[in-house]
């Protein structure tokens, strides 16, 4: 199977990861998304919630969507959630398996300062969703990379690693960050919330000042 990793916080989940991960399954014709909660965020401070509990957002989420899955993987590892030691830890666990890893521009400017990051290239190829209010400078490190690395579709197809789609997608304008400020002061931002997380976030009281 050809396997699409979303990697995130998910303090909480919302449709700015959800809708990005549909198209990217759609035009690339992905068997399935595995939403991957991470234990010990690698460069943000600790969640506001637990780990269980962004991981049962998560995976309400997946259940209402064809070919989603959780995965607990990082959860279940009780150290920094580094991406390059995930996808080594999924290569052996699921030789049989092609892993895409997804993540949004913010991320990707972001890349040069992740753990061991060029060994990303070695492990598997990137497909990078843009973001609203996140723009790739032509003087950023990164703008070469993805020169160097830009892929088709096809091209996608036929080298399981080394190299980068940026996939056209209608942009999502929402952030943990802004919904959790929005549900602090009382607000259910329910634009930017499945119905799920809507009422998971209700049932348990959370993100209350
Ligand atoms: N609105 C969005 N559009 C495209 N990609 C997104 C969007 N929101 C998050 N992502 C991507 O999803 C992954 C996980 O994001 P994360 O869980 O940190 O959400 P976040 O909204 O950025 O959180 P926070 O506001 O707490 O920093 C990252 O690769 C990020 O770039
Ligand atoms: O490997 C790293 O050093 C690294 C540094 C920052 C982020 N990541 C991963 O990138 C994904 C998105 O991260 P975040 O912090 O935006 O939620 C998530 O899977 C993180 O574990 C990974």
């Amino acid at each position: 199977m050809r396997i699409g990793i979303l990697g995130g916080t998910f303090d909480p989940i919302h449709y700015g990861h959800i809708r990005p991960a549909q198209e990217v399954k759609q035009q690339l014709g992905l068997d399935e998304i595995w939403l991957m909660p991470n234990h010990v965020p690698p460069h943000k401070q600790a969640p506001n919630v637990t780990a269980a509990q962004r991981l049962a957002m998560v995976a309400a989420v997946c259940a209402e969507l064809d070919g989603f899955e959780p995965c607990d993987i990082e959860i279940n590892r009780n150290s920094p959630s580094y991406t390059v030691t995930t996808l080594e830890q999924l290569k052996r666990r699921y030789p049989q398996h092609e892993f895409l890893f997804l993540l949004g521009m913010d991320s990707f400017i972001g890349l040069p300062s992740w753990h061991e990051w060029r060994r990303l290239f070695e492990l598997t190829n990137l497909v990078l969703c843009r973001r609203p209010g996140w723009q790739l400078a032509s003087s950023d490190p990164m703008f070469a990379e993805l020169e160097n690395r830009r892929a088709t579709v096809a091209a996608l197809g036929s080298r399981p690693n080394g190299l980068i789609f940026p996939v056209d997608i209608p942009p999502q304008p929402f952030s943990s960050t802004e919904i959790r400020r929005q549900l602090a002061l009382g607000r259910l931002p329910g634009d930017a919330l499945a119905p799920s997380t809507q009422a998971y976030i209700r049932a348990h009281g959370l993100y209350r000042r």
